[in-house]
């Protein structure tokens, strides 16, 4: 293995357009060819609701990991995280993320942790990626009750507080844009979306 190969070695954010890995599927060789949104985000930021509304508007398919993990798992994320544990959770995570970021070409709605593995914010880097914003009190008052979030299930308050200290500057770091949604409807959100990429879409 060349030092190039090396797994841990970052992808190249200032040559995206460079082929660099004609060989690897799993890196394609422009990022444009992979979905035209990819939306990042604590719990209850509206990544799959807003994810819904765009993929609408752009009139393309949606792709939610945790669908997809799901589907393949055959049961509900909640019973994957009691049955075998987050750590199990985040491998077939990982793996559903980096099968839509190479084969959807619509919106991409991430699971809120799918950043915490470094090969999956490699996989993102150079690609249309937003990150949904939200303070504590409107995160919490969309998902406070939804017991469908295991990592929510007991004292969401200090455990969303708790996760998003150590995961906004991961969720800052992947993010092409950052769209603030607090006091916003779902709507709102994905017209201030749309315009923040505007700019830098192809
Ligand atoms: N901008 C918003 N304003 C109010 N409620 C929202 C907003 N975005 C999402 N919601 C609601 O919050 C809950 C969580 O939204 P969801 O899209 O599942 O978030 P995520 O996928 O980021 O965890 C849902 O009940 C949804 O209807
Ligand atoms: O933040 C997290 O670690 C998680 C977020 C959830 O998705 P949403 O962000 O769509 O709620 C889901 O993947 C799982 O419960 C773990
Ligand atoms: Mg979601």
């Amino acid at each position: 293995m060349t030092a190039a190969d090396h797994p841990d070695r970052p992808d190249r954010p200032d040559r995206p357009d460079r082929p660099d890995r004609p060989d690897r599927p799993d890196r394609p060789d422009r990022p444009s060819e992979g979905p035209r949104v990819i939306l990042v985000g604590p719990p209850g930021a509206g990544k799959s609701t807003v994810g819904a509304l765009l993929a609408e508007r752009l009139g393309v398919a949606l792709r939610d990991t945790d669908a997809d993990v799901a589907e393949r798992a055959g049961r509900s994320v909640a019973d994957i995280f009691v049955d075998h544990g987050e750590e199990h959770f985040r491998e077939l995570e990982a793996a559903a993320v980096e099968n839509a970021v190479r084969e959807h070409p619509g919106v991409l709605a991430l699971g809120g942790g799918a950043v915490l593995r470094e090969s999956t914010r490699r996989l993102l880097t150079g690609r249309p990626v937003v990150f949904l914003d939200v303070a504590l009190a409107d995160a919490v008052r969309r998902v406070g009750l939804d017991t469908a979030r295991p990592l929510l299930a007991v004292n969401p308050r200090q455990q969303w507080r708790t996760l998003m200290e150590h995961r906004r500057p991961l969720y800052t770091g992947v993010a092409r844009v950052v769209v603030a949604t607090d006091g916003l409807t779902p709507e709102q959100v994905a017209d201030a979306v749309l315009d923040a990429l505007e700019p830098t879409r192809a």
